[in-house]
């Protein structure tokens, strides 16, 4: 996708805050008709379009331009204007509504500052715009930040919905341990807040959306552009498997695009933090499950995450997964790693698979390797891609790859 495209998406936004707010008689925005968006988004937008005009740049939609400065912002470091500091590190996160709990002896090993507590937001604090997509227990809307004009995305969930889908376990977890992460390739979720009904979750805006509906659309990547994706997918498992966090459910879907074509892990509600190590839930999509979570031993690691980017890595490439079959065959096929790399894969590529995806965890080729590997090598060079491969320095990570 074009950055003008972007721009014409954004352009799109509308007012849709008869959806979300909990009490439109107490929001100071009225109800607006949909008809009238377009105008109530430029009077919104007023102030920042005279910004705009004053720093004479080239015409650019407003919250595009906020949307860039978000994601060049290093860190991303945001929070409203007249808020405290970051309060001290939480041991529960407790005021969500939802079942608490007593502690996480986990969470202590995140060295990084707590998020900010739920207390310090509200809804009124957003500009609720255009819907970006439907999950399973809620939607997610494109949201401005009223006072500093931040663009994010703001996850509505159904308490009723997550208890009836007993997700309230699964979704704290999530909270707990994507609030906590900092890396360019993966989601941030910046904080949340609750009323009686729903649970809000403030999320980074992906700009270009879902990488699955990209994938579907041409079939299967080139070789650059997989193995650039490939490379910021262990970028960002690196990182979190130096923290200790499996995600155990990498796959297209839970892979979002950031405005500069950079990827975003996003959906952490199959991770678990591991300081054991080993863990027994069994999870994910068949099409993604390593041998050691399908064979019956009971315990598996972080090397499970190695066998998903495997898969992830021929799905790239040739447009399908290396198992897909009917279920029974699928784990059949999958806990004897039976699947043959097409002609078409370059031999550099269908390596890396191959030593991705093997049977033994111990034996997967590990993340340190997976960067220099020569298929990665050879089609990611320059400065940013080794940047923002390593995680290192800030979270800047400019160039796209979305072009290739
Ligand atoms: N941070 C985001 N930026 C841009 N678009 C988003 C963002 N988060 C979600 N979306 C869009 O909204 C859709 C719904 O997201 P959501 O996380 O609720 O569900 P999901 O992960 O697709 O499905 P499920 O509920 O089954 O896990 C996504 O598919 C995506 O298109």
């Amino acid at each position: 996708m074009t950055l003008r495209q972007i721009e014409a998406r954004l352009g799109q936004i509308s007012i849709n805050e008869e959806n979300v707010n909990p009490n439109p008689a107490k929001s100071k925005t009225a109800i607006i008709p949909s008809g009238a968006a377009a105008a109530a988004l430029a009077s919104l937008q007023d102030k920042q379009q005279a910004q705009h005009r004053q720093q004479q740049e080239p015409a650019r939609h407003p919250l595009l331009k906020i949307a860039v400065h978000n994601q060049n912002n290093a860190n991303n470091q945001w929070r409203p204007s007249d808020m405290p500091p970051p309060s001290p590190p939480r041991k529960t996160i407790e005021s969500s509504g939802l079942e608490s709990r007593r502690s996480n002896p986990a969470s202590s090993s995140l060295s990084i500052p707590q998020p900010l507590s739920p207390r310090d937001f509200h809804l009124g604090m957003f500009e609720i715009g255009r819907p970006l997509g439907k999950g399973k227990f809620g939607r997610v809307y494109l949201a401005k930040e009223r006072k500093n004009g931040f663009v994010c995305a703001l996850k509505v969930l159904h308490k009723s919905e997550l208890q009836h889908g007993k997700v309230e376990k699964q979704l704290r977890r999530e909270i707990e341990i994507q609030s906590n992460l900092r890396h360019p390739n993966i989601l941030r979720l910046f904080g949340h807040f609750h009323d009686s009904k729903r649970v809000f979750l403030i999320l980074e805006f992906a700009g270009q959306g879902e990488l699955y509906k990209m994938l579907r659309k041409v079939g299967k990547f080139s070789e650059p552009r997989a193995a650039e994706y490939i490379a910021q997918m262990a970028a960002a498992l690196m990182y979190l498997h130096k923290k200790h966090v499996i995600h155990r459910d990498i796959k297209p879907e839970n892979i979002l695009v950031g405005i500069h074509g950079e990827i975003k892990i996003s959906d952490f509600g199959w991770s678990v933090h591991a300081p054991n190590s080993r863990r027994t839930t069994m999870c994910g999509t068949l099409d993604y499950l390593p041998p050691e979570m399908l064979n019956g031993s009971n315990f598996h690691n972080e090397k499970v995450d190695l066998w998903s980017l495997g898969v992830l890595t021929y799905e790239f490439l040739v447009g399908a997964a290396p198992f897909e079959d009917n279920p029974v065959e699928t784990q059949r096929r999958i806990v004897k790693a039976d699947m043959k790399v097409p002609d078409f894969v370059s031999p550099e590529a269908a390596d890396l698979i191959r030593k991705l995806l093997v049977i033994k965890p111990d034996q997967r080729i590990p993340l340190e390797e997976v960067v220099k590997h020569p298929w990665i090598l050879k089609h990611c060079t320059g400065r940013s891609n080794i940047t923002r491969r390593t995680g290192s320095g800030s979270s800047s990570s400019s160039s796209g790859s979305s072009s290739k």
